[in-house]
């Protein structure tokens, strides 16, 4: 019996000798966990998610799924992980109900069941030609093929990117009913938000490193806001706002702390606007690094 479903030691990627994949990445994902694996554009997800299905072979490192090598046992990890690739390039004149099938067959057995309930779910015409879908459709049709076989492990690298977010809703609802079913799920985004809504667990990439594991219950603890005021009274600055800058009346930075205790701070002067928003990625990251230094 595994603890692990997917295990990650020191897996490394040079793609030749100057550019760099992933370096040294080491992660646990357990049974049943959804595990969101975030970072910015050219991070190391892809890389790290093609790694894990031998689409690409590590440099260094090793990995397993379910106990299974990455790299020896490949045809039977296909046997157990549903994976949605990033981009998707499907053609040829099949129907999309034809396609699934065949496309879902290397995998398993199909569930035409569970084929009709995604479908209907993410209102997707199956007698259409695969080569007349649109992006988002297409990507429809790779979610229900990673699905339809009933795998135990999710493999998803960016699987909301061409999703309207009506879509990405029922997509969610989707999730929510595999985890129930106790599936374990790697689901790599660059969005924060869209991780936050259903995983129990963040790894952050960046620069092809692991920055941190963290549950989401521990970065909603700490998760600070970018705010923007505008007023003509001066604005006491405290040490929880940093980034601070001042333009034409308006001050604007991150806070890292209790909203409760800057709404009474606010309150005591006149604001003319304001607004509190989700700090961007790279903003947290910062927040992350901070936190880094003084660890
Ligand atoms: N085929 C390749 N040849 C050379 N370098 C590559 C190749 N694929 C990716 N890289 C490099 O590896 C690094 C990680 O890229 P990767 O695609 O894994 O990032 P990502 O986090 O998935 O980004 P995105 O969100 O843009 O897809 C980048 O610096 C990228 O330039």
């Amino acid at each position: 019996m595994w603890d692990a479903m997917i295990k990650l030691e020191q897996l490394t990627k040079y793609y030749n000798k100057k550019s760099r994949g992933i370096i040294d990445v080491s992660l646990e994902v357990h049974p049943g966990e959804i595990f969101g694996f975030i970072g910015p554009n050219g991070a190391g997800k892809s890389t790290t998610v093609r790694t894990l299905l031998n689409l690409i072979y590590p440099t260094s490192g090793s990995a397993q799924v379910d106990g299974l090598d990455i790299v020896k046992d490949t045809i039977a990890i296909r046997k157990q992980v549903g994976y949605i690739p990033s981009e998707v390039n499907f053609y040829g004149d099949m129907t999309v109900k034809k396609f699934i099938k065949y496309a879902s067959s290397f995998n398993g057995e199909v569930d035409e069941g569970y084929m009709d309930h995604l479908v209907e779910m993410l209102s997707l015409d199956v007698d259409r030609k695969i080569e007349d879908l649109s992006f988002g459709n297409k990507k429809k049709v790779a979610i229900v093929t990673a699905l339809v076989t009933k795998p135990k492990i999710l493999i998803l690298d960016e699987p909301t990117s061409g999703l309207d977010p009506l879509i990405q809703n029922k997509f969610f609802q989707i999730l929510d009913a595999e985890k129930k079913k106790g599936t374990t799920i790697f689901f790599s985004s660059h969005n924060l938000s869209e991780v936050e809504r259903i995983c129990d667990r963040v790894g952050i990439i960046r620069e092809g490193k692991l920055v941190r594991v963290e549950t989401i219950e521990d970065i909603l603890k700490s998760k600070s806001k970018r705010v923007k005021i505008k007023t003509k009274d001066t604005l006491k600055i405290t040490e929880q706002m940093i980034q601070v800058e001042h333009q034409n009346g308006n001050i604007s930075f991150i806070f890292n702390g209790s909203i409760d205790e800057l709404l009474k701070q606010l309150s005591a002067i006149n604001i003319e606007d304001l607004s509190i928003t989700e700090p961007t990625l790279e903003e947290i990251f910062m927040h992350f690094y901070e936190k880094e230094d003084i660890s």
